[in-house]
């Protein structure tokens, strides 16, 4: 029995109500990656709000899933400037290296810090902005000063939140990534379809966040991980690692794998146990990302010109990195 076509006013509530419910549910899947219902459900009210909003148009608003899936055809990409530099990470290459950092940054800030170390998400640096909770700007790196405004693309990016749970403003930064599993999988699309593949998630990632036609971008199961709060607005973190759980608590996706580590003999066993992970992750990463903890002392050490000298990026050898996806290959 087909149901009586809703009046504005229960469409209106009804809308609200099934965007509610959907972002939650999509909170928990492409988030937290803990899924509560089972996609049918999933679907059945997406489709319910999707028809109320072809009857209702005017009831569409920028955070209903139903803008998630793309359709425009953009010119081009506009530039943006960072107001808060996006920097690089100085390389480490040999555990001499990280020593060498940690002998540094003790001397400079005239004491023992503490480290949080995170994997090194092997993706596309992205910036986003939200004014009182509602993302409005996505933006590449760039040369760090001058990036690519990216919004429309990164709106159809399920983990990235259209508006987060508390109505702040905030400048964020990340990494987009494609996870191994869609890699395999496009590339096999590509090959059957006589295209080019792609050689690596990275390129994948950064080829497909350059797609003009934003329904491209939708289908191509991106993914973020966020790890830098550019303007803090109201956030209250005063250490990297209680800023990542800041992030989670309003929303992104941050990375389950950091580790707060008291000396850099912890770093480097850290380092050597991803080392060793590095296959067994959904996503490829190239190194560990190592920070001072305390925002204090960052501040202290503050930037050369290219990078922060608070930070240092140890990279893995990257002969491995072509096994690795072979490895994956074979599990098809
Ligand atoms: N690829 C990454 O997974 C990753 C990258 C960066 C940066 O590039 C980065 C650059 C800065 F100037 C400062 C902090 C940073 O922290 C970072 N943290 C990460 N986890």
């Amino acid at each position: 029995m087909t149901q009586a076509p809703l009046t504005l006013a229960e469409a209106t509530d009804k809308a609200k109500e099934l965007r509610a419910q959907l972002n939650q549910y999509s909170h928990e899947y492409y988030v937290a990656d803990k899924p509560t219902v089972e996609d049918y459900v999933y679907d059945r009210l997406y489709k319910e709000l999707s028809d109320i909003e072809t009857e209702y148009p005017d009831l569409i608003t920028s955070d209903s899933p139903t803008q998630r899936v793309g359709g425009k055809i953009l010119q081009g990409f506009e530039k943006v400037t960072h107001e808060v530099q996006m920097y690089s990470l100085n390389d480490g290459f040999s555990k001499e290296d990280i020593y060498d950092f940690d002998e540094r940054v003790q001397k400079l800030a005239g004491k023992q810090v503490t480290y949080c170390c995170e994997l090194k998400i092997d993706g596309l640096a992205i910036s986003l902005k939200y004014e009182n909770g509602k993302f409005v700007q996505g933006a590449t790196r760039g040369d760090g000063t001058v990036g690519e405004n990216i919004t429309e693309n990164l709106k159809t990016v399920k983990s990235i939140p259209l508006e987060l749970k508390k109505p702040i403003s905030v400048e964020v930064r990340g990494e987009c990534y494609m996870p191994k599993q869609s890699f395999v999988n496009l590339n096999k699309e590509r090959e059957e379809a006589g295209q080019d593949v792609f050689a690596n998630p990275r390129n994948a990632a950064a080829g497909s966040l350059r797609q003009l036609d934003t329904s491209m971008v939708a289908k191509r199961n991106l993914s973020t991980f966020l790890y830098t709060v550019a303007d803090f607005g109201p956030m209250t973190a005063q250490t990297q690692y209680d800023a990542l759980n800041e992030l989670s608590d309003i929303g992104f996706r941050t990375n389950p794998e950091k580790k707060l580590c008291q000396t850099i003999d912890e770093v480097w066993a850290y380092i050597e146990e991803y080392h060793e992970k590095r296959s067994e992750l959904p996503y490829e990463i190239d190194g560990i990302v190592i920070k001072t903890n305390e925002f204090t002392i960052q501040d202290e050490l503050g930037f050369t010109v290219k990078a922060p000298r608070w930070a240092i990026a140890y990279k893995f050898p990257p002969e491995e990195a072509q096994t690795i996806v072979e490895e994956i290959e074979w599990t098809i």
